[in-house]
C-alpha cells in the first residue's frame, strides 16, 4: 500500500457488499423492502408483516402471520431477572443505555445464543421485539412515578406498545402513525448501526452481541439519536417566529442542525414524505398548528440556506412527542423497529459469511526506539533461548 492509496473517509461511496434486504435509490428517491416501495408497505400492511417480509424474503402466508402474531404477543412480559437489572440501573441512565443492557441480559439468559439457523435467529429476534415495548413503556412510566401496566394479548404490537406506555387504548390515529413510523424505521441497507452488528457477526459473534452493538451505534447523534435531538432543537427554537435568529445563531457557531441531512439521499429521504403526513394527521388530532408552523418555518429556512433537505428523524421527532412518549424514548422506539432490518442483515451476513476487516493506511511516526535499548543479535538470541525453556 503506497501514500497514494485512495482512502475513502467515512467509507463513502464505498460498496461492502451484496444485500437482498432492501434498496435504497437516491435516483428515484425510493425505497424497497424485499422489493416493495416502503409507501406501499406503510399504508397496506402492519409493522408485523413488515417484519415477517424482511426477516423471509417475502409476504408471509396468513398462517406463518398466524403464528408469529401469536408467538410475539406470548412473549411480551419482562422476566423477573431482567426487571430486576433494569430496576437497578441509576435512575439518570439514558433509555438507550437501558435498552442496550436489556439486551444483553436477554443474551446472558439464552443458553443458545449462538446459532447461524434462520429460524432460531428469528425466533430470539421475535422475542427481542415482543419486549422492547415494555423495556420502553417502564423506562416512560418509571420515568413519571407511575407502575408498569402489564401487555395486552389482544392488541396488535403497535396498539400494545402505546396501551403499556400510556394506560389507555390509542385512537386508530395515534396507533396507526406510531405503526407508519415502525415501518418507516425497520430497515435502510448499509448504514452505521446494520453495518456494524454485520461486523460484529462476521466474527461469528452471536446475535445478541450484534445487536447489542447496533444499539451503541445507533445512539449517536449522527444516526439514530437525532430523532431525539430534534426535539430538543424544537423546544430550544420554541416558536416558528423565532426560527431565523435561532438558524443565524446556530450556523454561526457552525452547529449541525439535527433531523437534516443523510450520507446517501442529498436530495430528500424517501421516507420522509410518508412520515411527513402522518405528523400531519397527529398535528390534526391533537390541534397543534404551533408544531406545524415551527417545522415548516424550519425546513423552509434551512432547506433555503443550505439546500439540506430533513431525513426521517425530523417528522418522527415530533410526531414522538405529539404521541405524549419522553424525548429520551425516541431512539428506543427506533431500536424496537429497527431490530426487524438488523436480524434480516445478521442472517443474510451468516449465510455468505466474509470477516469484515478493512485496511488502513499508517501515518503515525516512523519507526523509533526507546533510549538504551540495543537489540543486537546476542541479546535477542539469549531472549528466545529463555523463552523456549521456559516455554
Ligand atoms: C435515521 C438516520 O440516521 S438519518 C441521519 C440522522 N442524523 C442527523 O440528522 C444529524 C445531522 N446530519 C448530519 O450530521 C449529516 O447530514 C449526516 C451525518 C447525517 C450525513 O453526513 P455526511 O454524509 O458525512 O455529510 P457531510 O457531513 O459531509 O455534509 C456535507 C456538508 O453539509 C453540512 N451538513 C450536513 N448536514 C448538516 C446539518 N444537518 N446541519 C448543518 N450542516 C450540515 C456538513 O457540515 C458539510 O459541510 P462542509 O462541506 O462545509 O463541511
Ligand atoms: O441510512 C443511513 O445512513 C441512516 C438512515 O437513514 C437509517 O438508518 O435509517
Amino acid at each position: 500500500m503506497s501514500d497514494s492509496t485512495e482512502i475513502r473517509k467515512g467509507l463513502v461511496g464505498v460498496v461492502a457488499d451484496t444485500t437482498a434486504v432492501s434498496k435504497v435509490n437516491v435516483e428515484t428517491n425510493s425505497l424497497l423492502y424485499r422489493g416493495y416501495p416502503v409507501q406501499e408497505l406503510a399504508a397496506m400492511c402492519s409493522f408485523e408483516e413488515v417484519v415477517n417480509l424482511l426477516w423471509r424474503g417475502d409476504l408471509a402466508t396468513p398462517d406463518e402471520l398466524a403464528r408469529s402474531i401469536a408467538r410475539e404477543r406470548s412473549h411480551r412480559e419482562l422476566g423477573d431477572r431482567l426487571m430486576g437489572v433494569i430496576e437497578r440501573l441509576p435512575d439518570e441512565s439514558h433509555p438507550m443505555d437501558v435498552v442496550r443492557t436489556a439486551v444483553s441480559v436477554m443474551g446472558g439468559e439464552d443458553p443458545t445464543a449462538w446459532s447461524d439457523d434462520p429460524e432460531e435467529i428469528r425466533d430470539k429476534a421475535l422475542i427481542l421485539i415482543a419486549k422492547i415495548p415494555a423495556v420502553v413503556a417502564y423506562i416512560q412510566r418509571h420515568r413519571r412515578g407511575l407502575p408498569m401496566i402489564a401487555p395486552r394479548d389482544d392488541l396488535g404490537y403497535a396498539a400494545n406498545f402505546l396501551w403499556m406506555t400510556f394506560g389507555e387504548e390509542p385512537p386508530e390515529v395515534v396507533r396507526k402513525a406510531f405503526d407508519v413510523s415502525m415501518t418507516l424505521y425497520a430497515e435502510h441497507s448499509f448504514n452505521a448501526s446494520t453495518f456494524t452488528a454485520r461486523v460484529v457477526t462476521s466474527t461469528l459473534s452471536d446475535y445478541y452481541s450484534a445487536i447489542v452493538a447496533a444499539i451503541g451505534a445507533l445512539k449517536g447523534p449522527l444516526h439514530g439519536g437525532a430523532n431525539e435531538a430534534v426535539m430538543r432543537t424544537f423546544d430550544e427554537i420554541g416558536s416558528a417566529d423565532n426560527v431565523v435568529p435561532w438558524l443565524d445563531d446556530a450556523l454561526a457557531h457552525k452547529r449541525k442542525i439535527m433531523g437534516f441531512g443523510h450520507r446517501v439521499y442529498k436530495r430528500g429521504d424517501s421516507r420522509v414524505p410518508t412520515m411527513k403526513a402522518a405528523l400531519d394527521t397527529l398535528i390534526a388530532h391533537y390541534d397543534r398548528p404551533d408544531i406545524a408552523a415551527l417545522y415548516d418555518a424550519l425546513e423552509a429556512e434551512f432547506v433555503g440556506r443550505k439546500g439540506i433537505y430533513p431525513n426521517l428523524d425530523y417528522p418522527s421527532g415530533p410526531a414522538y412527542h405529539l404521541m405524549g412518549f419522553d424525548t429520551e424514548l425516541f431512539t428506543p422506539i427506533f431500536v424496537a423497529s429497527r431490530i426487524a432490518g438488523w436480524t434480516a442483515h445478521i442472517q443474510e451476513q451468516l449465510a455468505h459469511n466474509a470477516l469484515i476487516r478493512p485496511l488502513s493506511l499508517y501515518d503515525g511516526p516512523a519507526e523509533r526506539h526507546i533510549d538504551g535499548y540495543t537489540a543486537d543479535a546476542a541479546s535477542l538470541e539469549a531472549a528466545t533461548r529463555q523463552e523456549e525453556m521456559a516455554g
